[in-house]
């Protein structure tokens, strides 16, 4: 296809979008439009045409236009024997795509990627330079892979009448699911209740829930609103669920020609890659390093000479106040939204660090180790974490070197993946330098007053 045929596909596919949108009831304000920005390697992205301000709608989505597994044609039936909320979205989407013209979402879908360049697609080599990043053990290609071969594909089968597409072989069935998969990740949104039900809720029982733990949470495609791009710094637009509409308002003043930004959350550099196929530095403040509890346990070992049955004592401790996790963050020093250092992670180590005599009497009186980095603690996360850095992808030349001939793109946003988390682990060795060096009365890893078990969020 020549460049300019390829321009007016996409621009017709915009249009009629557009015009779908309009007959299904999406409103869109005039200050806005859906525009081509692929010469920036963003794909389609809305942009304000003329100067907008703080807390306007610009555009409204009725909740019928919402694709989720109940208003796609996917038979309950079906939907009951997948029985998983994520299985059943890629299905029901599986089924809209495979109607083609027969879909009501047929405008839609011909907006969506067919292509994408998050990780789930990457070789062994590419993958290769993401080493030491927590990333790669969270992309899920084999439970993935398995749920479509076992969950999705059978199901499919089973029922040629309702897909329809019983002459596709089941590579191209994977290839279908882990399409619909991926454009959920990148596309999808959590579906609110609308706030009014939402705030009955909260004060039913005092708790906001967890996203994934809440039940009545679920995910729909909602077009036009994910149309919007994201940049961790520039949001400016956020999404309002009603009754039976949702509605995307300005959060502050956007001038004429800027960008309208969703807000993907406040995403590390290699959970953008992951979840988006994109990274930028815009995100590198969230930058986190995940440091597993068996790394700590072994330098724990090593450095503090402590057995393992006393390493054991102190873990099982831990678990049975319900303080231990397999594996802690550490963040970026100056990021508002998370602490460097967890309370939990220094729980942790204090734990490891203190004397038997002390550890005893928090045992006897059921209390936790205080979450604040004791001077020996910060030693010894000093040396976990210089372990940590270790375990990096370093050798960039030859890196760099395959990349050139494979996938360039690809490699240098691995690379800026490593490089920030390689930054984090610089600048909390650093700040950790600074409390090994007690000036005044050496600080000890004590008792608290009170045991600290579950933290309420919200
Ligand atoms: C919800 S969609 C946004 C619409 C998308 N641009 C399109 O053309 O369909 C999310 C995808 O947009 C792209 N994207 C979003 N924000 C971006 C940014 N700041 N830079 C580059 N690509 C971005 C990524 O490909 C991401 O997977």
């Amino acid at each position: 296809m020549t460049g300019t045929a390829e321009t007016d596909d996409f621009q017709a596919k915009s249009q009629s979008f557009l015009a779908w949108l309009q007959q299904h009831g999406t409103t869109i304000s005039p200050k806005i439009e859906l525009a081509d920005l692929r010469q920036d390697g963003c794909g389609r992205g809305v942009l304000a045409v003329q100067d907008i301000e703080d807390d306007e709608e610009l555009f409204s989505v009725p909740r019928t236009s919402i694709l989720t597994i109940e208003t796609s044609t996917l038979p309950a039936e079906i939907n009951a024997q997948i029985n998983d909320p994520w299985l059943g979205l890629i299905t029901a989407m599986v089924l809209e795509h495979s109607k083609g013209e027969g879909s009501a979402w047929k405008a839609y879908f011909d907006v969506l990627p067919e292509r994408f360049d998050t990780p789930m697609f990457w070789s062994e080599e590419e993958l290769a330079w993401l080493r030491g990043s927590a990333v790669v053990d969270k992309i899920g290609r084999l439970s993935a892979d398995k749920a479509f071969s076992e969950r999705v594909i059978p199901i499919i089968r089973q029922h040629p009448e309702v897909f329809g597409i019983a002459d596709r072989s089941d590579d191209d069935l994977f290839a279908l699911c882990h399409r619909m998969g991926s454009t959920i990740m990148a596309y999808a949104f959590d579906l609110e209740k609308p706030s009014a039900e939402q705030s009955r809720e909260e004060q039913d029982d005092g708790w906001e829930e967890d996203e994934e733990e809440s039940e009545s949470m679920s995910k729909g495609m909602i077009p036009f609103a994910d149309m919007l791009n994201a940049d961790g710094y520039l949001n400016n637009a956020k999404l309002y669920y009603e009754e039976d509409r949702v509605v995307m308002k300005s959060i502050k003043p956007i001038p004429a020609g800027g960008e309208i930004f969703n807000d993907y959350g406040s995403l590390p550099t290699g959970d953008v890659l992951r979840r988006y196929g994109y990274v930028t530095s815009n995100y590198s403040p969230y930058d986190v390093v995940e440091v597993s509890q068996q790394l700590i346990r072994d330098v724990a070992k090593e450095q503090l000479k402590l057995n393992d049955n006393l390493l054991e004592q102190r873990v099982h401790y831990l678990e049975e106040q319900g303080v231990l996790e397999d594996a802690y963050d550490v963040a970026r020093p100056g990021n508002e939204d998370v602490e460097t250092i967890s309370e939990e992670l220094c729980i942790l180590v204090n734990a490891l660090t203190m004397s038997q005599t002390d550890f005893d009497k928090l045992q006897t009186k059921e209390k936790l180790p205080k979450p604040v980095l004791a001077t020996a603690s910060a030693e010894l996360l000093t040396f976990v974490l210089r372990k940590r850095q270790v375990a990096y992808a370093t050798d960039d030349s030859s890196n760099a070197a395959l990349a050139k001939t494979t996938s360039p793109h690809r490699w240098s946003m691995a690379y800026r993946v490593v490089e920030g988390e390689r930054q984090v682990l610089i600048d909390v060795l650093e700040t950790l330098k600074k409390l090994s060096q007690p000036t005044g009365e050496k600080r000890k890893a004590d008792v608290d007053s009170g045991s600290m078990k579950k933290k309420q969020r919200g």
